[in-house]
């Protein structure tokens, strides 16, 4: 329960709701209590009047004492019904009060979580996987929002009619009270154990349920790997056994919820048998009118749904804390990339790696040791080397989306964790080796950095990165659109989007993660050149496997095993016979066998 104190400021923020939201169920219940006892005047109006109606049997005033009694009847149907709507109209305020409250806060709980996951490290995003960050927007926000809203309310609604009707209760009859309150702990107690039970299972078959979605997504996201293996028929037992336990689990809910309401009626009809034998012995004693006794039993009727109410929030309230317990977990990390009143500047693109050594907190591994090497702002640097021998860590780096672990990356001579850090990566350009495309127009993809679509300079961007011709051969042109909802593009053309998307940022520097790989080499070296262009007097890092991509720029760092193995030119790292030679004459030969 501790957990949900997180959403007291909420309440705090939304008083001027809840206030009146309370004011508004405690009168809803008073308009609610009210009809009852004019029923009892009603029912002991008649009881005392037939007698004197039979009496006149055969007279000519027997029809004026009906029409009089049937005048006061009228009167008081009338009252009941005035009441109800009173009642009505406070029920009204009360959820446009308290149900609106809790919107409010939900709103506010969802943008202020997923504010915070924004401003977390990808360390945090590599711990956590996407169904569980979506689920504490999503879900557990839900489940929270039910206690915020319906919980408080129902709450509220239930100890105030409860105080309310048991004093009418007592002021009637303290021993007939007692015997009708009796079966009511025993009716929230079993309310509570079977919507437990509901619960657990319904939260049982949405697990299976998303295992099922998540089993079919992924043959559908995979169809073509199936059909070429034709695994269908393995595919389709698979799922067929995942449906099946969804079933089972689905059957087991429906006979819960087949007993609810039968376990329900029989203890409400306990409670109205109790009160007709022990109201009709008081009546006989002549403690109390048989009109008490319909005033009693309208009373349970009323107090039926409360009681229900109680077991209900309870479980509700629970479950809600569960779930703020998580939203808390979240809520409480800390970014491990911060940038307290970081320098902002203009960068000239000066980038020096000072003996950097870099270990990934989520797997232990080293990935770079001892790393050093400097450019100079206009100067191409190219990295090349075997796979994992660390070249994307240097990216990771350069894009401080992880702080080194030993030595220092500096930008123009000043630490990169001093510079502030949306500064920094505003101006800087990254192409990851993994292409990610929104599901938007292709325009829209390219302007990715702006607020405002300017056309010519999409256009121009993608010239420069040597799409423009593929993308207005479509039928739409910029405007297609692509992912999910549009077109698949291809993946040589999915990376050139992506390079247009960085070249229109206009960065000082410009990191490309082997994103030339499914380009031909005659596109690459167009690319290239116009990259010489756009990026005239700022830093380009090109990451490649290819010594045709990098052999023109003005320093090549060979990695291995996340250490600088040769570092020079192309015409010097030849003539040093190693790696790099080695590296070149190998590709030569593949080239030669193709
Ligand atoms: N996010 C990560 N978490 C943990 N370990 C990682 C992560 N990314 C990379 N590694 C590990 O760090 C090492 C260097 O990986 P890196 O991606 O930098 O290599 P690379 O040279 O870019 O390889 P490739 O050419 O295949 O892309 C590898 O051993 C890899 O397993």
């Amino acid at each position: 329960m501790k957990h949900l104190a997180y959403l007291n400021k909420f309440f705090y923020k939304y008083r001027w709701r809840l206030i009146p939201g309370v004011l508004f169920v405690v009168a809803s219940n008073i308009f609610g209590v009210l009809p009852a006892q004019v029923i009892r005047v009603a029912f002991d109006l008649v009881s005392e009047n037939i007698d004197m109606y039979r009496l006149y049997a055969g007279f000519s005033e027997q029809h004026v004492i009906y029409d009089v009694f049937g005048a006061g009847l009228l009167l008081f149907g009338a009252m009941v019904l005035v009441l109800a709507l009173i009642r009505g109209l406070f029920l009204f305020f009360m959820r446009q009060t308290i149900i609106l409250m809790s919107r409010h806060i939900e709103y506010d709980l969802k943008n202020e979580i997923y504010t915070h996951y924004q401003a977390l490290s990808m360390a945090f995003y590599r711990r956590h996987n996407t169904g569980d960050l979506m689920n504490r927007v999503t879900e557990d926000v839900s489940r929270v929002r039910m206690y915020l809203g319906p919980g408080i309310m129902y709450s509220l609604n239930t100890v105030v009619m409860f105080v309310l009707i048991v004093y009418a209760m007592l002021t009637v009859n303290v021993r007939l009270a007692v015997y009708s309150i009796l079966p009511m702990p025993i009716l929230a107690a079993v309310i509570y154990y079977v919507n437990n039970q509901i619960e657990s299972r319904s939260e049982k078959i949405q697990q299976r349920l998303s295992s099922l979605s998540g089993f079919v997504q992924e043959t559908f996201s995979g169809i073509r790997v199936v059909k070429s293996y034709v695994r269908e028929a393995y595919i389709r037992k698979n799922f067929a056994a995942e449906s099946e336990d969804y079933k089972t689990h689905s059957m087991g809910l429906a006979k819960v919820q087949a007993l609810f309401y039968p376990i329900i009626l029989l203890l409400a009809g306990l409670s109205v048998v109790i009160v007709l034998y022990v109201g009709g012995t008081e009546v006989m004693r002549g403690n109390i009118s048989p009109g008490n006794i319909a005033e009693f039993i309208v009373y349970l009727s009323q107090l039926m749904f409360p009681v229900m109410a109680l077991g209900w929030v309870t479980s509700l309230t629970q479950r809600a804390a569960a779930s703020q317990k998580r939203i808390n977990e979240f809520l409480h990390e800390q970014p491990e990339i911060i940038s307290v009143n970081g320098i902002k500047k203009t960068i000239d693109g000066r980038i020096e790696f000072k003996n950097v050594s870099f270990t990934y907190p989520e797997t232990g591994i080293q990935a770079l040791n001892d790393v050093s090497f400097n450019v100079e702002p206009g100067q191409m640097l190219a990295i090349i080397g075997r796979t994992g021998s660390g070249k994307s860590t240097i990216a990771n780096l350069l894009m401080r989306m992880y702080d080194t672990t030993g030595g220092q990356v500096l930008i123009d001579g000043i630490p990169i964790q001093q510079i502030d850090l949306n500064n920094y990566r505003s101006q800087t350009g990254f192409v990851p080796q993994e292409v990610f495309l929104f599901s938007d127009t292709i325009a829209n993809n390219i302007a990715f950095s702006t607020d405002i679509l300017n056309m010519p300079e999409v256009e121009q961007a993608a010239k420069d990165a040597a799409v423009y011709n593929n993308i207005v051969e479509l039928e739409n042109g910029f405007q297609t659109l692509i992912g999910e909802r549009g077109i698949t593009l291809s993946g040589g053309q999915k990376q050139r989007v992506s390079i247009a998307r960085a070249i229109m940022k206009h960065p000082q520097v410009l990191v490309f993660d082997d994103c030339l790989s499914a380009v031909d080499t005659r596109t690459e070296e167009e690319i290239l050149q116009n990259l010489g262009r756009v990026m005239n007097g700022k830093t380009s890092v090109i990451i490649s496997h290819r010594i045709s991509t990098i052999k023109n720029a003005d320093k090549i760092i060979v990695l291995d095993e996340g250490r600088i193995v040769e570092q020079g030119n192309h015409d010097t790292l030849m003539e040093l016979q190693g790696a790099y030679l080695a590296l070149y004459e190998k590709q030569l030969l593949e080239e030669e066998s193709v």
